[in-house]
């Protein structure tokens, strides 16, 4: 279980004024569920994200990870980035096994582990390939498999999919959907897509622009249906779907609100 409480993050921009990115926040995100934040842009997402992951300090609160203060990264959680962060130079398959090389794991164990995890996300064909030649999904494909080689406590997405085109967005989140039903992860995941939202998140929650907050929490659930069909369509055209995202989006550009969505 991963309890957010009261987390503030307040910077100190280039000018010397202070930006208050997150106000005292308060989330729960239970084991086997996949909470997607949802908001403008600069509403404070990936500040939320990147303390969870220990890349940036609180100003205020705390995030407890199973009963222990987060203050550091760590490989119980898996970050999954925008833009994929693959090394070069390696070949795909120690590029999963990157996080289990520095964990002291050995060789051969670890791509073993790695080679699993290819197959999972559908790349086992590609183990030895450079990144370079494979295509922008699939290159999300191994972030995600890189991500889950530590198994992971819980793991986080930072807008993962907001790069590719419409149809390998759609593989991708299907994709996402099965692998959490197969290993009941639990996922904070953000974008700015509502519809995207909706269909990944067991929980939605809805953040204000800055300072951010949690202004509304939705239990979504779609993705079970997704998770075990593969089918959109169906749910896309769901009434309860529709309503869903006509309230989120009606918050989301309610006149205090300022900022784009797709
Ligand atoms: N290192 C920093 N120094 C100063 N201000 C920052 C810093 N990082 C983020 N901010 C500000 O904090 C606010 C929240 O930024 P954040 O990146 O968390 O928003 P976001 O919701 O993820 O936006 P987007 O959807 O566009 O990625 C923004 O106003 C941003 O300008």
């Amino acid at each position: 279980m991963l309890q957010i409480r009261d987390a503030s993050v307040t910077f100190s921009a280039s000018d010397g004024s202070a930006v208050h990115a997150l106000d005292h926040v308060s989330l729960d995100i239970a084991p086997d569920s996949i909470v997607v934040a949802v908001g403008a842009s600069g509403c404070g997402k990936s500040t939320l994200l990147n303390a969870i992951a220990g890349f940036l300090p609180l100003t205020e609160g705390s995030i407890i990870l199973d009963g222990e203060e987060i203050d550091r990264p760590g490989g119980d959680r898996g970050v999954v980035f925008q833009k994929d962060t693959l090394l070069p130079w390696a070949s795909v398959v120690d590029n999963v096994a990157l996080g289990l090389k520095f964990a002291g794991v050995s060789k051969a164990a670890r791509r073993e582990r790695a080679r699993e995890l290819l197959d999972l996300v559908g790349l086992a064909d590609f183990a030895d390939k450079p990144p370079y030649e494979l295509s922008g999904g699939m290159r999300q494909r191994v972030g995600l498999a890189r991500a889950l080689a530590t198994d992971p406590k819980i793991l986080l997405m930072d807008e993962p999919f907001g790069a590719l085109d419409s149809l390998t967005r759609e593989t991708m989140q299907q994709l996402l959907a099965s692998v959490w039903a197969r290993t009941g992860k639990q996922i904070l995941f953000i974008t700015h897509s509502i519809e995207e939202a909706l269909t990944l998140g067991t929980t939605v929650v809805v953040m204000s622009p800055r300072p951010g907050r949690i202004v509304a929490r939705f239990e979504a659930g779609f993705v079970r249906e997704f998770a075990g069909t593969g089918d959109i369509g169906p749910i896309l055209s769901d009434p309860r779907f529709i309503e869903l995202r006509e309230e989120i989006r009606a918050l989301i550009h309610r006149p205090a609100a300022k900022g784009t969505l797709q």
